[in-house]
């Protein structure tokens, strides 16, 4: 048996389908939004490091993209990889699901996970969606007869219901060892990488039904003068149609954007922001492997 006063530090996975509400959680475990969410799937294209340091332990949590089953196109193709090559080295894996259901491609999550010999943590979210409670207990049975996980446990990331009794279960289940990151440092990303995510949620956020996968967002320019930040972003879209959409009729659209994420970064950094945006098109950057890791989502 382990000792429980002594230090422990070690990587967190969470995975699950698209949309179950991984960035959610992360944020809130974390105490601050690290990543982006909107209600469309497929939000995450990055895994980002969210660190948590309490008195006795370290939790370096590694948010995924969700494991998709179709690998034909380039995009998802490297989300897969992103997804399965973040698994590869952490100590557990939180295995998110939402609360009443169980589709197919959880079942080819916990497919994925089980192969890894690692303690998995089932985490039922939404449970403030579920009306009737009595509906909860029969299913919380059913899918912990799935597999040996070490603890199931109902929560809802929205409201913030039954967390602490995770991060308890999450660090007894960390080996033990010093922490690997100063303790005010809550990522590994920098803030550019946080500018262009912004940008891009608010884009999702919109135009997800319309340009689902042919959007992606550059920082040109990153530049801090006193208490200010000067961004300059580029949206590259696929095609000059979908460029209209994002600009909309003189400029508003963009405009809109283009405050709501500078609002966002003004929290996010607590600076003042001066963030200018731009729309280019690029044919099919997201099905092309090279534009793909030019444009950041290399290995
Ligand atoms: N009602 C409710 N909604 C939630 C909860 N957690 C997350 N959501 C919502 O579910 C949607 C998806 O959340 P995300 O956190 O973006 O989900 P994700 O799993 O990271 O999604 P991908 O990036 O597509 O993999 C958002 O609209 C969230 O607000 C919850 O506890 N209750």
């Amino acid at each position: 048996m382990s000792d429980p006063q002594k230090s422990r530090c070690g990587f967190c996975a969470i995975v699950g389908r698209p949309n179950v509400g991984k960035s959610t959680l992360l944020n809130r475990m974390i105490g601050q939004k690290l990543a982006i969410t909107s209600h469309k799937p497929q939000t995450t294209r990055h895994s980002i490091l969210g660190v948590k340091t309490t008195d006795t332990a370290q939790i370096i949590y590694v948010d995924t993209p969700g494991i998709h089953k179709r690998g034909d196109h380039a995009m998802n193709r490297y989300l897969n990889r992103t997804a399965r090559s973040a698994l590869a080295d952490v100590d557990l894996v939180l295995f998110v699901v939402e609360a009443l259901r169980w589709t197919e491609e959880d079942q080819s999550v916990l497919d994925a996970i089980s192969r890894l010999k690692m303690p998995v943590l089932l985490l039922v979210n939404k449970i403030d969606m579920v009306k009737n409670k009595d509906e909860l207990l029969p299913y919380l049975q059913e899918i912990s007869g799935k597999f040996d996980f070490t603890t199931v446990i109902p929560l809802s990331a929205r409201k913030g219901d039954n967390l602490e009794p995770l991060e308890r279960q999450v660090i007894a289940a960390l080996p033990e060892g010093e922490q690997i990151f100063p303790e005010d440092q809550l990522t590994d990303r920098s803030e550019r990488f946080f500018a262009a995510e912004l940008i891009r949620e608010q884009l999702t956020r919109r135009y997800a039904k319309e340009i689902p996968y042919a959007l992606t967002v550059e920082i040109e320019k990153f530049e801090e003068e006193g208490n200010l930040y000067r961004i300059h972003g580029l949206i590259w879209v696929e095609r000059e149609g979908q460029k209209n959409i994002i600009i909309g009729a003189k400029g508003e659209a963009l405009k809109e954007v283009g405050t709501q994420a500078r609002k966002e970064m003004e929290k996010f950094f607590d600076k003042k922001v001066f963030l200018q945006l731009w729309v280019k098109v690029k044919k099919s950057w997201s099905s092309d492997e090279g534009a793909l890791s030019r444009l950041g989502y290399g290995d």
